[in-house]
């Protein structure tokens, strides 16, 4: 198998001792090149802290995170950057489109910040967008079509530079059930068709039933795992279920 990032006994508090908030407390995982993840839990939980300091947007009080061999954690500011740059793509809740830019406009933008060549932005722009069933609305801007749309639209930006990984913070978030479904089989389709490796943050089990794999965290800290294995995806909600039901927690089950 291969391991694209290993998270090693890390830890973020907030706070000082008098008041200490232990957000994320002394997790270790590992995921392996195409796997499609969610991590749960309920509000408070510590998912987006983690998510973050897997995004490099935000440090480490302790432990290790490897990107392939890469301790990102000892990177320097600047070698962040490039680092997030040249390896990972973002899906957020609320899509992060620009609203002056065209659909099509807004992922070739996201190319070109990489200096690929024209014909190549071209190509790859057109193949992912015909895939994720967003061509037609290559012309239109953010605010002309669908929240779903502009989801896909997200999702393809974050294809076009195949990052090691994808992160995705609640992306079904701001979408009706319809469209959240579509984005779902989306980032299956991602995964599946195109390779990626996924890292989706979800409090919603629908969504969660989706992926292959699932950590459960709690006051901060991972407290099961499920994979799903060869289950079809309804038996696998019903499994998720029932994990959430022993948490007692607070989690939307829709
Ligand atoms: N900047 C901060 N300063 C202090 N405490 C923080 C900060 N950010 C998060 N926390 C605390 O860390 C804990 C984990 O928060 P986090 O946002 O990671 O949870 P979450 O599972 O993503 O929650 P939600 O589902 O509500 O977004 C919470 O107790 C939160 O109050």
């Amino acid at each position: 198998m291969d391991t694209i990032i290993k998270v090693c006994e890390v830890e973020k508090f907030y706070g000082n001792k008098d008041t200490i908030t232990k957000a994320v407390n002394r997790i270790s995982f590992e995921v392996e090149k195409g796997e499609f993840t969610a991590i749960m839990g309920a509000s408070g939980s510590g998912k987006t802290t983690l998510l973050n300091l897997l995004a490099t947007v935000d440090q480490v009080t302790s432990g290790h995170i490897f990107y392939d061999n890469m301790d990102i954690t000892t990177l320097k500011e600047e070698e962040v950057a490039k680092f997030r740059k040249e390896n990972l793509g973002f899906v957020f809740q609320d899509f992060n489109l620009l609203d002056t830019l065209t659909l099509e406009e807004n992922v070739i933008l996201a190319m070109t910040l990489h200096k690929k060549k024209k014909q190549e932005i071209q190509q790859t722009v057109a193949s992912v967008m015909r895939a994720l069933g967003i061509w037609e609305y290559r012309k239109k801007f953010p605010y002309q079509v669908s929240g779903g749309q502009k989801q896909r639209c997200a999702c393809a930006r974050a294809l076009v530079n195949h990052p090691k990984l994808i992160l995705a913070d609640e992306p079904t978030g701001a979408l009706d059930s319809r469209s959240a479904r579509m984005l779902l089989e989306t980032f299956r389709m991602m995964n599946v068709q195109f390779g990626a490796t996924i890292l989706m943050v979800t409090h919603d089990a629908f969504s969660a039933s989706y992926c292959k794999r699932i950590l459960f965290l709690k006051d901060g800290a991972i407290f099961h795992e499920l994979n799903r294995g060869k289950q079809d995806r309804r038996t696998f909600l019903n499994q998720i279920l029932d994990v959430l039901s022993l948490t007692g927690g607070d989690l939307d089950v829709e």
